[in-house]
């Protein structure tokens, strides 16, 4: 049984007066916090753990309080470890400020910790470091030197993980989870008829196909948003599990198995959409009624939302639906719809212990749970969320014609682009089986396509809804941009290569060119291997292969009879009776499995292999049962009622994937699907783009601090993966080089705020952009330390808008560069929202967007969410005069902020 444990959120806070450099001090820089951080991230001391906060404080018993408190009660971290203050000197108040925050303590941790330090020096008995729990959060003191705090770490890193769950009450959930689960029902008493009585199995569904206009409204119904007692949303926990008995964690797995890839997958789409609640992963769940029955219960004790996988369809072990129904008293509200894929996903509500809890039963087919996730867990979850947006779908314009619909809506695996302000769709032309994961690769929408009922066909240039699943690669700078002036200013040049010659530039070449420069000529791209589960985001450094074939067997892709078949000629209702001499059902052993010969039939369920000699699986549907053992339990023979095609239904070794074929290119950005789809075929890590490590230095003046403050919160906002540092204000730095020389051994990319005229000194090339009323101002540069090449960022004394604009202008677009993205600005082409008559000329204005009815909107002059930059273009551009006077003019907007609109996932 699998448990996967969710991320544990690590808090470094460095406790110094020394390290927290606003004197100009040789040692100050925080080689302990960043150790403990390389620690965590990078070397994964403490399993499943990722640095999330990062601070320095003074030795001040109210800064130090203040900030634990701030990571604690905002249930920012899951553990804090403070490294300084923990000595003899009168400044060392750590423990003590530890000690009035924690409501219980932890003694064996600390103790442990003094035992084994007392091991390597006597001098561990002079620290004080204490232990606690504060709400939700492990404190754990370290002491401030970075070897001592590296070992004291090594002591308590492997209990670190079980200590955090038992903080989060997981204690229930981790030992129900860690039992040997056994396999076969025994207690079959409380299991109804229905089930236990194969013969008696109802042929058809009992559940009408709902259209998906209905359910989305039942959903609607049942989506309400919650507070919490301080007014604030409350985000309902959700919990997941994937059920099967042929399934296999992929730690567990070898060759030629089916892994578990639907669990991670529809947590990883929750992340994507920046979900806000819990989610906890149960991992894989057996097809018996027991163990359904008792993971359900637990599941409705941790959360409120369940989102199980797999178990809805026709088969004898698809118990899920019964199992809510009979055991738990559920009202099903749909339990199929009428769409491909997808169409057994199920709704079902119930009271446990007098609470509403909601649960989505999705298909197991891998596609459909992936393609249900999107079209209901989502909408329901920001519905519940009190988002804006909550269904998102886009109008775009066909590229080609469509024959042969399917005659059920179909949602396709398509391809969305933006080509001169249109978006257009095409469809992919690969399989788009509901098991072939890979129908994912190169897509990033799914086309609503309507059934063969109502449509023939469907002619090129039709407009057509789409659902967004990835982001738009092909986004780029409008060429309006290009007729906007920006003045360059190159103060000083040096092995950069000479592209960059003019004293004046067009903004868009601007742009290019200098991210072009810096990344060329500058950056040194910086590889790792990372585990693929905990690869989302990352870019694929090297294209990856299949070294497996799924299905490894020849699969039923239905419930039903794996029957051999021969007689095409002379097949007619009456004639054709089988006898049931096999079950084949998803877990059953290929190799195990007797030859099926003519007249006999296999019982069969989807996903199951096929015996060898069948030739084709004939749904349940299209079949009688002709003849009951004794106890009318087990059907005897069975009669097919439609003529069965040879191949019908079944899935060919490798169908979906096979040996050596391709699965991503290079510089894939890895989401939820390209993740899934790796972790299918058991490729455990991959090699992706490393992100830098970033180091933010404020400088001299004292506005330099807010200005980094403001840069840190903003490339924190914008998701960016890397190591992010900053410091106190260094004041009156004398030798810049020799006192951040550790800095530069640990980290990528220096940004250097205020006014630091030794910057030009620092570096060896250097290039400034400056253009006042469009406020931008940003110094750029490289130095060579010990033969690695280190980027320098500048940003001078400046207001909040220069700092916007040079983030997401070039910081950031620099930033993706360099995690190997090929989108790297996403500009589109935007209708103003009203006319502008005291209009500010030449400038770029934050604005909100918006998307309705078509078109991209902005709105100007706004406090509400601002996502975007709009080029207002100068007095000399005719549009200019358009903008005063009409509305709905065309702007270009670079997206800045990933809104509501779900347009910029990166
Ligand atoms: N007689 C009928 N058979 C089937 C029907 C039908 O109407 N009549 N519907 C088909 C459709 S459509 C779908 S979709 C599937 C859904 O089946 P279940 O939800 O019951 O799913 P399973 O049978 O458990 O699994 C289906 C397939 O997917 C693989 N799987 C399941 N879970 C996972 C997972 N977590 N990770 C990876 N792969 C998974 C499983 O091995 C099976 O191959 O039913 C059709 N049958
Ligand atoms: O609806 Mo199922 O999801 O076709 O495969």
């Amino acid at each position: 049984m699998d448990f996967e444990k969710t991320t544990i959120r690590v808090g470094i806070l460095t406790i110094s007066d020394s390290r927290t450099p606003s004197t100009s001090d040789i040692n100050s820089f925080d080689s302990s916090g960043h150790n403990l951080i390389k620690l965590i991230n990078d070397s994964n001391v403490i399993k499943s753990a990722k640095v999330v906060q990062y601070d320095c404080v003074t030795d001040d018993f109210d800064k130090i309080q203040a900030k634990m408190s701030e990571w604690c009660s905002e249930r920012k971290v899951d553990v804090l470890l403070s490294t300084g203050g923990t000595g003899f000197s009168s400044r060392d108040v750590t423990p003590e400020a530890t000690l009035g925050l924690v409501q219980k303590l932890t003694p064996g941790i600390s103790q442990a910790i003094m035992n084994e330090s007392l091991k390597l020096t006597p001098m561990a008995m002079l620290s004080r470091a204490v232990s606690g729990i504060y709400e939700k959060t492990l404190i754990i003191n370290l002491p401030g030197s970075a070897k001592a705090s590296k070992e004291c770490l090594s002591v308590v890193a492997h209990t670190i993980p079980h200590a955090v769950s038992l903080i989060k009450d997981e204690k229930e959930i981790s030992k129900q989870f860690h039992k040997q689960l056994d396999f076969t029902a025994n207690n079959k008493s409380r299991v109804p008829e229905c089930v236990t009585k194969i013969a008696c199995r109802p042929r058809e569904s009992q559940f009408p196909k709902m259209s998906m206009k209905s359910a989305l409204n039942i959903l609607k119904e049942h989506a309400v948003l919650q507070y919490t007692e301080n007014n604030k949303i409350k985000y309902p926990a959700v919990l997941i599990f994937s059920t099967g008995d042929e399934l296999i964690s992929i730690k567990d797995s070898y060759g030629d198995c089916i892994r578990d890839t639907n669990s991670v997958m529809i947590k990883q789409i929750l992340e994507q959409d920046h979900y806000k609640g819990q989610v906890f992963n149960f991992g894989i769940v057996r097809d018996n009624w027991d163990d359904l029955c008792k993971h359900f219960e637990d599941a409705f004790n941790n959360a409120d939302i369940i989102i199980t996988s797999g178990g809805v369809s026709m088969g004898e072990k698809d118990l899920i639906k019964h199992v809510l129904k009979e055991h738990f008293k559920s009202k099903i509200h749909f339990g199929r719809v009428n769409m491909k894929p997808g169409m057994p996903t199920t709704f079902v509500t119930l009271f446990f212990k007098d609470t509403k809890k909601y649960i989505f039963c999705l298909p197991g087919n891998p596609v459909s749970a992936g393609v249900c996730t999107h079209l209901f867990v989502l909408p329901y979850l920001r519905s519940v969320s009190g988002k804006k947006i909550i269904i998102h779908s886009l109008k775009a314009k066909l590229t080609h014609p469509i024959n042969g619909l399917d005659i059920r809506p179909e949602y396709r695996r398509a391809l969305l682009k933006y080509e001169n302000g249109e978006l257009y769709v095409s469809c992919l032309t690969n399989h788009q089986q509901s098991s072939r994961l890979l129908s994912f690769v190169g897509s990033n929408c799914l086309l609503h396509l309507p059934p063969s009922s109502e449509e023939a066909n469907i002619e090129s240039s039709t407009i057509m809804d789409v659902t967004l699943i990835k982001s738009i690669e092909n986004t780029y700078i409008a060429p309006i941009l290009n007729e906007t002036n920006l003045s360059i200013e190159i103060i000083k040049k040096q092995g950069i290569s000479d592209n960059i010659k003019k004293e004046e530039l067009l903004l868009f070449s601007c742009i290019n060119d200098v991210l072009h420069l810096m990344t060329e000529n500058i950056f040194e791209a910086k590889t790792k291997n990372i585990p693929t589960d905990s690869a989302m985001g990352y870019v694929l450094y090297s294209p990856v292969y299949s070294s497996e074939n799924l299905p490894p067997f020849p699969a039923s892709i239905k419930d039903g009879y794996a029957i051999k078949y021969i007689n095409e000629d002379c097949w007619s209702p009456n004639s054709n009776i089988f006898n049931v001499v096999q079950v084949s059902v998803a877990g059953t052993a290929p190799d195990c499995q007797k030859e099926i010969k003519e007249g006999e039939c296999a019982r069969i369920s989807t996903g199951a292999p096929l015996p060898p000699g069948a030739n084709c699986v004939v749904q349940v549907e299209d079949t009688a049962v002709v003849s009951k053992s004794s106890d009318g339990k087990v059907e005897l023979a069975i009669s097919i009622l439609k003529e069965p095609k040879l191949f019908e239904n079944v899935r060919s070794i490798g169908s979906d994937i096979s040996v050596g074929q391709h699965l991503l290119d290079q510089k894939t950005v890895l989401g939820p699907f390209e993740i899934a789809l790796l972790r299918s075929v058991g490729c455990e890590n991959v090699q992706v783009y490393k992100c830098p490590s970033i180091h933010i230095i404020p400088c001299n003046d004292n506005s330099a601090y807010a200005i980094s403050h403001k840069l840190k919160n903003m490339l924190e906002v914008a998701d960016f993966k890397g190591n992010l540092f900053s410091q106190l204000l260094c004041k009156n730095i004398t030798n810049f080089s020799e006192l951040f020389k550790n800095v530069f051994d640990y980290d990528d990319v220096i940004i250097i705020c205020g006014s630091f005229f030794e910057f030009c000194d620092v570096v060896e090339s250097h290039i400034h952009i400056r253009n006042d009323t469009r406020k931008i101002s940003l110094g750029f540069g490289r130095m060579n330390h010990n033969e690695k090449n280190v980027v320098f960022l500048h940003i001078g004394i400046c207001d909040s808008d220069y700092i916007y604009n040079c983030v997401h202008l070039f910081i950031l677009p620099f930033l993706r560069f360099t995690t190997g993205r090929k989108k790297i600005i996403s500009s589109i082409k935007t209708k103003c929202n009203m006319t502008l008559h005291n209009l500010p000329l030449d400038k770029f204005e934050k604005a909100e967007l918006d998307y309705e009815n078509g078109d991209f909107n902005v709105t100007c002059f706004t406090m509400n969410r601002q996502s975007c930059l709009v080029n207002i273009p100068s007095s000399a551009d005719k549009m200019n005069n358009k903008l005063k006077e009409e509305k709905k003019t065309e702007l270009d907007a670079i997206v800045t902020e990933n809104s509501d609109s779900y347009f910029i996932y990166y």
